[in-house]
């Protein structure tokens, strides 16, 4: 049986929340709702119908990503996918997939990134894990950080209520996020979300506070966090920190920011649910295995026009391989692609020329951001090489410092 899809109106939205919150087995609350429909484009949306019964949803949010070389690129967020638990395995989310694919090569957004409710996904449809992420979880009284640890006297603290700093943390945040791939930029739906205090956002962790580090020139730096407190058994507080962004703009505003959160009375531990796997934190403390680390995975990202978005970035070295790409869902990707690029910058042509190597379109997802995941998908036998050492020229070329993370779900 073939289902009907498009975009929503707006008319439509309380349908759209209910498939979502079937699918996943919540309750949006209503002023959760009216956030996410201010996030939401609506002509971006797309929705399955089975007669007229809507079964299946997504959108995209069209962001500014950062990519190597510390430019941003126009990227589809691919968001809010669920598909009714009575028409599962039946297909929808593959129409929706490329549908949805089709529509943002059409706006022309070479890339598309997500966030996945399970890793199992969107491997099938040329998504490759491409970002990872830390949960740190630091026991605040051994926390003391190496010396050298940068400081600088012109910094000093101010705690301020998030809602009356929030032009500062716009400006500072724009000025950062272009330096680390997979960071995107935030419209002012975004930002609401992310300062956002309701009951909903608390989840018992009480307010969002706020902490910025500034000088005589502005603000250089803001943690924004939630405290709960808690006294043990013993009668000893037992508080913790639950951080939900830190950004600075240069070491001391960075460590002066984490040494006040991991300095706070009463707390005994810090807990920061994301953080990029090479947060420099784990440089600063003196006894880093204090700081315990749970891994994820974080962005998914498809390369949905392979020849633009390989020259939409930067390379850490050069390289001159051709690349046999394998792609059934977008088949314009699939075939041999000769990628060139230097220090000038990167040319993607069309070739007939025998391949250097054949990776399936998700390889290149998994490397885009500089995450280095060739070299694993190599020796895990899940790319062929034609010629030795190709995977590791295109891996080293690929590769990229500062690793990508996005830190904020989407
Ligand atoms: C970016 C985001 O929004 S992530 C959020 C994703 N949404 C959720 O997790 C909500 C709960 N889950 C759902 O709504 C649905 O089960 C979905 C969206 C995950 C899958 O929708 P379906 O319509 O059932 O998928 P569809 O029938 O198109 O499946 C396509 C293929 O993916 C496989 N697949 C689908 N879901 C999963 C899964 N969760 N784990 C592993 N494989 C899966 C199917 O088995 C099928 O494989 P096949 O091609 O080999 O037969």
């Amino acid at each position: 049986m073939s289902f009907s899809i498009r975009p929503i109106a707006e008319s439509e939205w309380s349908a759209y929340v209910r498939v979502l919150d079937e699918g996943f087995g919540w309750t949006t609350p209503p002023g959760l709702a009216e956030r996410f429909k201010s996030e939401t484009e609506f002509d971006r949306t797309l929705a399955v119908f089975d007669g007229d019964v809507m079964i299946g949803t997504t959108g995209v949010l069209s962001f500014g990503m950062a990519v190597p070389g510390g430019t941003t690129r126009p990227v589809a967020g691919v968001t809010a996918v669920s598909v009714l638990p009575s028409h599962r395995r039946r297909g929808v989310l593959s129409q929706m997939m490329r549908r949805q694919l089709a529509d943002v090569r059409e706006r022309g957004e070479a890339v598309a990134a997500l966030y996945a409710s399970e890793s199992a996904i969107y491997g099938r449809f040329g998504y490759g894990r491409a970002a990872s992420e830390l949960s740190f979880r630091i026991g605040t009284r051994a926390s003391a950080f190496v010396a050298g640890a940068p400081s600088d006297p012109s910094l000093r603290l101010r705690i301020a209520r998030p809602a009356d700093v929030r032009a500062d943390l716009e400006r500072l945040f724009a000025s950062v996020v272009t330096a680390r791939p997979g960071r995107y930029g935030r419209n002012a739906a975004l930002w609401d979300g992310t300062l956002g205090d309701e009951e909903f956002d608390q989840r018992g962790l009480g307010s969002l506070r706020c902490v910025l580090a500034e000088d005589d020139r502005g603000v250089r730096g803001y943690a924004l966090f939630r405290v709960k407190t808690a006294w043990d058994d013993n009668g000893m507080p037992d508080g913790e920190l639950h951080l939900r962004e830190l950004e600075a703009a240069d070491p001391a505003a960075y460590a002066l920011l984490w040494r006040n959160v991991l300095d706070r009375d009463l707390v005994s531990t810090v807990r920061a649910g994301s953080r990029p796997v090479d947060d420099p934190l784990q440089a600063l403390l003196a006894d880093p295995r204090q700081l315990r680390a749970t891994w994820g995975d974080e962005l998914w990202v498809r390369l949905v026009e392979v020849d633009r978005a390989l020259t939409g970035r930067a390379y850490a070295a050069p390289v001159d391989l051709v690349i046999e790409v394998e792609d059934d869902v977008c088949p314009w990707n699939a075939g041999r692609w000769r990628l060139t690029a230097d220090a000038a910058g990167a040319e993607c042509k069309q070739v007939e020329d025998e391949p250097d190597l054949t990776v399936p379109v998700a390889a290149l997802g998994s490397a885009y951001l500089g995450d280095g995941q060739l070299g694993p998908l190599l020796a895990a036998g899940l790319l062929r090489e034609h010629n030795p050492g190709a995977v590791r020229a295109l891996a080293t070329a690929m590769s990229w410092s500062p690793k990508p993370w996005a830190g904020r779900v989407f």
